[in-house]
């Protein structure tokens, strides 16, 4: 596998990660499997704020491994602060990872469950560092807020998505995406769970403060049908390979603390 190769195949998948990217053995990998009730309550946790009304979106892409809606990061318009963070970090995008069909495909477990999908927005410190670039290698450089999907009734915001994947259908492709705000794949309750972790893709970076919410969100087993018409391949490629399956298991806590800002 020659470098910046890797994939969620047989050859290429999270086993074989390790060869290009070391750090897949390092102390603080993510995802993990939640265990609630080893979480330790902090009461001390302030709630997190998300501040997303004048966010920008620009585009929605598929980069071969998922499909991202990327966002105008060059000012504070739209962050998350609050809970663990020190300071607001930035919204630079969001993105899915999901399985084949039934209710495997998300990344981080909870007790050992599955959810059919996990939504990862990414937001990057940028009250000490310049760059998105420069916060993913950084300690505290990223906070990653995720939500679970779970198969029930259709979810009305995800439609603008599910609704755009025909334009992203190939790797390497790019299509406008304006004006969505992502606050609306939001649940009902911002219950979370938090640990110090990494990207759960390469490179793997160890720069994540993780926020998991405990709430999941219902999609339709329709939406997610939309999702796996996506190709990992790109449209040049002979062989078409569906984009399905696209998660790193849970991987070691190493004594981690997971703290809750609920009981
Ligand atoms: C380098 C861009 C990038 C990803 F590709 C990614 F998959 C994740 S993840 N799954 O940990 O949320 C990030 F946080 C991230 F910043
Ligand atoms: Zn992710």
């Amino acid at each position: 596998m020659t470098g910046h190769q890797w994939g969620y195949g047989e050859d290429d998948g999270p086993s074989a990660w390790s060869k290009d990217y070391p750090i897949a053995e390092g102390p603080r990998q993510s995802p993990i499997n939640i265990v609630p009730d080893e979480a330790v309550y902090d009461a001390n946790l302030p709630p997190i704020s998300l501040n997303y009304d004048n966010c920008t979106s620009i585009n929605i892409s598929n980069n071969g491994h998922s499909v991202v809606v990327e966002f105008d990061d060059a000012d504070d318009r739209s962050v998350i602060q609050g809970g663990p963070l020190n300071n607001a970090y930035r919204l630079k995008q969001f993105h899915f990872h999901w399985g084949g069909k039934g209710c495997h495909g998300s990344e981080h477990t909870v007790s050992g469950k599955t959810y059919t999908s996990e939504l990862h927005l990414v937001h990057w410190n940028a009250a000490r560092y310049g760059s998105f670039g420069e916060a993913v290698a950084a300690s505290d450089g990223l906070a990653v807020l995720g939500v679970f999907l779970e198969i029930g009734d259709e979810h009305r915001g995800l439609h603008k998505i599910t609704d755009a994947l025909y334009m992203v259908k190939f790797k390497g492709t790019v299509a406008d995406f304006r004006d969505f705000n992502p606050k609306c794949l939001l649940p009902r309750s911002l219950g979370y769970w938090t640990y110090p972790g990494s990207l759960t893709t390469p490179p793997l970076y160890e720069s994540v403060t993780w926020i998991v919410l405990a709430e999941p969100i219902e999609v339709s087993e329709k939406q997610m049908g939309k999702f796996r018409t996506l190709l990992f391949s790109g449209e040049e490629e002979e062989v078409r390979k569906r984009m399905e399956n696209n998660f790193r298991p849970p991987q070691p806590l190493n004594g981690r603390a997971v703290r809750s800002n609920f009981q």
